[in-house]
């Protein structure tokens, strides 16, 4: 039996760090923000979908998505993020679970689904156990104004768009607190993989 943990949190609570570990223990993971820029490459159909639904000032001068264009219209309009997510995400979900079937055939005996949307879409059924990584508001806010370069409003909006990291902790199976170093999640990491007998 291949269990199926869904890794989930919020945007910039942790949730790439801790694939990484999770990776490194050689357990495989399915991430669907890589999945969601595949997806969107020049020649795949949503591609010609965004384009349809935004036009060319979405893309760049070498036919890609311009993600900094494309982020500043769908994170200030909700319509608009609606929009683009019935584009993006049916393509996704298709890849995802093409992923999971061929780890599956391989006898893994376990696959991470790493989805920063999974309670906002609804995909709690795709996984056994779902796993929040969690950060307090403000080490969130901190965080992802650091890697992205984002203003306090930027960053708020960001946040906005997302179900609170709060309610997806309560929700969760299991919860790693990100606040600490990443020394300290890391033992949390292996920790949770013992108690689920996985290593
Ligand atoms: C709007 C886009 C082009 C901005 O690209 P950018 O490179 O700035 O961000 P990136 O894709 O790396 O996403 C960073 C994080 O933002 C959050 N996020 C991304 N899309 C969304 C969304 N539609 N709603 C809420 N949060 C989102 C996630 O936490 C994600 O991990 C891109 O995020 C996108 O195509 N989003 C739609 C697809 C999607 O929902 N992806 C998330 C998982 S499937
Ligand atoms: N414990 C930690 N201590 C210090 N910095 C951290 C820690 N965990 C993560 N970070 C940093 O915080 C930022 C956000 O982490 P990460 O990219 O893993 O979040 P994420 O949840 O995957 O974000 P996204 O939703 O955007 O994909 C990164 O720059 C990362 O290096």
């Amino acid at each position: 039996m291949t269990l199926t943990i869904g890794l989930t949190g919020s945007i910039a609570t942790g949730k790439s760090t801790v694939s990484k570990m999770l990776k490194e223990l050689d357990i495989p993971v399915i991430d669907a923000d890589i999945i969601a820029r595949e997806v969107v490459e020049p020649g795949e159909p949503a591609y010609n979908k965004i384009k349809e639904a935004f036009g060319s000032e979405v893309f760049q001068e070498d036919h890609s998505l311009d993600r900094q264009k494309l982020g500043a219209l769908v994170f200030t309009d909700d319509n608009k993020r609606k929009k683009l997510n019935a584009i993006v995400h049916p393509a996704v979900r298709e890849r995802m679970l093409e992923q999971k079937r061929s780890y599956l055939e391989s006898g893994a005996p376990c696959i991470v689904l790493d989805i920063p949307l999974l309670f906002e879409s609804n995909l709690s059924h795709m996984a056994d156990a779902i796993v929040v990584v969690y950060a307090d508001e403000e080490v969130q806010k901190q965080r992802l104004k650091e890697r992205n370069g984002f203003t306090e409003e930027e960053a708020s909006q960001r946040i906005a768009a997302q179900m609170p990291v709060k309610e997806k902790a309560d929700r969760a199976d299991y919860v790693i607190n990100n606040n600490g170093s990443k020394a300290d999640t890391c033992r949390q990491v292996k920790r949770l993989l013992e108690q689920l007998n996985i290593t």
